[in-house]
């Protein structure tokens, strides 16, 4: 649908005002014109009142040629509100008698004119003109020979004229005051229409704005959005309520759904990286760790050592008294392992019953003593499930991270053949590589074989 430029606001002010300059237009025309006809009308009808009264009242001093009874009678039509002049002619057209100034009439002109008609002969100015007839005397008819009823009527005759100007400028006043009169009227109304309107206008446009403008903002991405409730209207302050309501709840329901979301990521990040049993970090962690280490010793001299833990005979564990227990024998070593380790050391689980040690910042006979103090432990701890005892070892294998490795797999390499040989050289026992050497100058690292199950 094609769009007209014209805002919701211009269009209410045209539906209100459109209407309302056309109807007064309408009536105030009506009005003037009605008013003008009335004011014409009624100064016609005064004039051939006065000149119908004149004319009979004429006839005698015309008939008689008394100019003195002409005047006087002339004297009382001036009387007469709006009577501007007067005259009475004879049926020749000759002035008999006038009063004020009037404007004579020819005798061709009188002769034309019928009874009652009006012409404006000067301006402001309205003429009357009527004739004077005689219907001659009916007792001195009824005396002539061969009298009969109705004979006076036949003989009937114009005898003369009145000629009564009326002055038309009260009438004109009077229209000017009604024309000016409803003009002022008229232009108070629609400025008030247009007040009116232009308020109803606001109360609709501007809620409506509100709502446009908030709406824009949801488009954009925008979800906390509330618009000032200010409509004055049932239908608008309803709809400022629901839109409030509804961006409230759909904000609501995004910041809940962000809210599941980043739980769910972190708890994907977290399953990621950590071991679901134990809750130790996993493989992955231990590979990004033993990197940072690795890069940390060349860089910054900062040495440690690594530490590859097997547990003994676990599986015995299993074996006699099901996964469910060797599970929790595998959180509790996990358990013991963290709390024996230091704060800047990482403890991951890599495998089945393997564990990765990096000890962080210390000699490698630091290394040691923390390794075989970690052996002792597990070596000494006693595991108990539904009233039977156990008590397993750790194969440890060690490799120091010391700055002269580049790649991180030479000592998984390294530390995986330590953790090899002290299993394979009687279990329990803390191995370090290179394995030759170490193995055979330290004795005392070597423990006990593991414990079978008591
Ligand atoms: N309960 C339980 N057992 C596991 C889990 N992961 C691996 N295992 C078992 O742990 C055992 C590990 O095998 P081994 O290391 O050969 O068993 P071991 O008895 O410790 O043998 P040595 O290391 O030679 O002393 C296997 O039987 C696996 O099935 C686990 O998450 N829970």
């Amino acid at each position: 649908m094609k769009r007209s430029g014209l805002t919701l606001h211009n269009r209410l002010l045209l539906v209100a005002l459109l209407p309302a300059a056309l109807l007064a237009t309408l009536v105030t025309t009506l009005v003037l014109y009605r008013g003008a006809e009335t004011l014409d009308r009624t100064l016609h009808e005064r004039g051939n009142a006065i000149v119908s009264f004149l004319a009979p009242a004429a006839e005698y001093g015309v008939i008689s040629g008394n100019r003195a009874t002409l005047q006087s009678l002339l004297q009382a039509a001036m009387a007469q509100r709006e009577v501007s002049a007067a005259a009475v002619y004879d049926d020749r057209g000759t002035l008999l008698a006038s009063r004020g100034r009037i404007g004579v009439l020819e005798p061709e002109a009188l002769r034309k004119i019928q009874e009652g008609a009006t012409s404006h002969f000067a301006p402001d100015t309205l003429a009357v003109v009527a004739p004077i007839t005689s219907g001659g005397i009916a007792i001195d008819d009824e005396l002539v020979d061969g009298w009969q009823p109705g004979a006076s009527q036949q003989r009937a005759s114009t005898i003369g004229w009145v000629h009564v100007e009326l002055d038309t400028r009260p009438s004109s006043r009077e229209k000017a005051f009604i024309i000016w009169t409803s003009f002022a009227i008229v232009a108070v109304g629609l400025l008030l229409t247009a007040v009116i309107a232009v308020r109803l206008a606001r109360s609709v446009s501007r809620p409506v704005a509100r709502l446009v403008r908030g709406v824009g903002q949801m488009a954009n991405g925008a979800l906390d959005v509330a618009i000032p409730e200010h409509a004055t209207s049932q239908e608008l302050s309803a709809l400022e309520r629901g839109f409030n309501t509804m961006a409230h709840a759909i904000s609501e329901n995004h910041r809940t759904l962000q809210l599941r979301i980043d739980d769910a990521t972190a708890l994907l990040a977290y399953q990621a990286q950590h071991d679901p049993l134990t809750g130790l970090p996993n493989r992955r962690v231990f590979e990004q760790k033993l990197d940072e280490c690795v890069v940390a010793s060349r860089r910054a001299g900062d040495h440690g050592a690594l530490c590859f833990i097997d547990l003994d005979r676990f599986k015995i564990v299993n074996d006699t008294c099901g996964h469910a227990a060797g599970d929790d024998l595998l959180m509790r070593i996990a358990l013991l392992i963290q709390q024996r380790v230091r704060e800047q050391d990482i403890i991951c689980r890599i495998g089945g019953d393997e564990f990765a040690l990096i000890l962080r910042g210390c000699s490698p006979s630091d290394a040691l003593d923390i390794a075989d103090e970690l052996r002792a432990s597990i070596a000494s701890f006693d595991f108990e499930w539904h009233g039977r005892h156990f008590s397993i070892g750790a194969s440890v294998g060690m490799a120091y991270i010391d700055g002269s490795h580049t790649d991180p797999s030479d000592i998984l390499i390294a530390a995986d053949a330590a953790c090899y040989e002290a299993k394979r050289s009687g279990r329990n026992r803390v191995v370090r590589y290179p394995l030759e050497a170490e193995h055979q100058n330290s004795p005392a690292l070597e423990g006990p074989d593991s414990a079978e199950a008591v």
